[in-house]
């Protein structure tokens, strides 16, 4: 469960005050997520996710995320709508964190992943990537390839042989990744999600209805955001590579934005990358989680294998 800050009733109503959404009926934390503390608010204008902004965001870079989803909403893209107090500023305090309301966004990840929704995958990451063209404030992926050696040797085993083994596996791995890396211009780049995981896309009568959770959106290449989808999605119990649903991502992003035959040929390099960026920050967080966090670790082994897969395999 990601509930990292508690919030007591009352302060939850005296933060309220501040907004026209009328009164409190019922909040509840989140059980799932793992970055941020959410709360789900019934309140007498309806309902709502309140965020407290953890660990690994830099309050800062807030309104630009809280930017970016004002343009993504305004540009037909179904996702959370920050919602501005009676003072205008949508960001605000509660709790010592930073703190945001949004529109809660109807419908549930999906349970099954099908051909199909991969098909409408592919076709809501091109739409988004095309949306977000008119939004041109930058932020840099503290995430990408430049950021990763600095999270690698922030890991230590502590002695655990397990974690050792992985630890070391992934400095020869990076090194193979970061050889063949494509340069800043070599691709086209603008806003990316960069965790368009299944959790974070909902359907709704069996349609994409929705993608929420945009916090680790940033201006990096547009195809690996497809990388990052085709880890995501297109393996079976995290072993068996299923290449048929990384086609039907294809097809579905073809149709609204048709890749140059460089990102295409540049997918296998950005598909090692992306398991390697969500292997390191899973292991990053596995070491680092503390204890009595309400919080359900993911697993890095799980990207190890998606990593390894890509650097045996060149193609996608
Ligand atoms: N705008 C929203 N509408 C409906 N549910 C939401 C919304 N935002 C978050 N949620 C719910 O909260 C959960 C955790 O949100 P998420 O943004 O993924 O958290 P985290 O960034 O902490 O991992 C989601 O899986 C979803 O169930
Ligand atoms: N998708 C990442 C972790 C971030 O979790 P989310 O709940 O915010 O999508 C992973 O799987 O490692």
């Amino acid at each position: 469960m990601a509930v990292y800050t508690d919030i007591e009733e009352n302060a939850l109503k005296n933060f309220l005050l501040d907004y026209d959404l009328g009164s409190l009926i019922s909040f509840e934390g989140i059980t799932e997520g793992v970055e941020n503390s959410n709360y789900r608010l019934v309140l007498s204008s309806g309902n709502y996710i309140l965020t407290l902004f953890e660990k690994r965001v830099n309050s800062a870079e807030l309104p630009w995320f809280v930017g970016y989803m004002g343009h993504l909403a305004k540009n037909n893209i179904s996702c959370p709508l920050p919602i501005k107090a009676k003072d205008g500023q949508a960001l605000r305090q509660l709790a010592n964190r930073p703190a945001l309301i949004v529109t809660f966004l109807d419908g549930q990840a999906v349970k099954n992943i099908t051909e199909q929704s991969c098909l409408e995958l592919g076709r809501a990451l091109a739409k988004l990537h095309k949306a977000g063209e008119g939004f041109d404030s930058e932020r840099s992926n503290k995430l990408g390839a430049q950021g990763w050696k600095a999270l690698l040797s922030q890991c230590d085993s502590h002695g655990d042989q397990k974690i050792e083994a992985l630890i070391s596996q992934t400095h020869c791995d990076l090194e193979k990744v970061l050889s063949h890396w494509p340069e800043p211009k070599e691709l086209p780049r603008g806003q990316i999600h960069a965790d368009l995981f299944p959790d974070n896309v909902f359907f709704k009568n069996e349609s994409l209805s929705g993608i929420i959770d945009f916090y680790f959106a940033c201006t990096d290449f547009f195809a690996y955001d497809i990388a990052i989808c085709i880890n995501a999605w297109c393996f079976e119990n995290n072993e068996h590579y299923l290449p048929q649903r990384t086609a039907m991502i294809l097809q579905g992003y073809e149709e609204f934005r048709p890749l140059s035959p460089l990102e295409r040929n540049r997918l296998p390099v950005l598909c090692q990358g992306a398991a390697l960026r969500f292997l390191l920050t899973r292991l990053y967080d596995w070491i680092h989680t503390p204890p009595g966090a309400k919080v359900v670790k993911k697993n890095p082994w799980d990207y190890q294998k998606r990593l390894t897969y890509f650097l045996e395999h060149k193609s996608v």
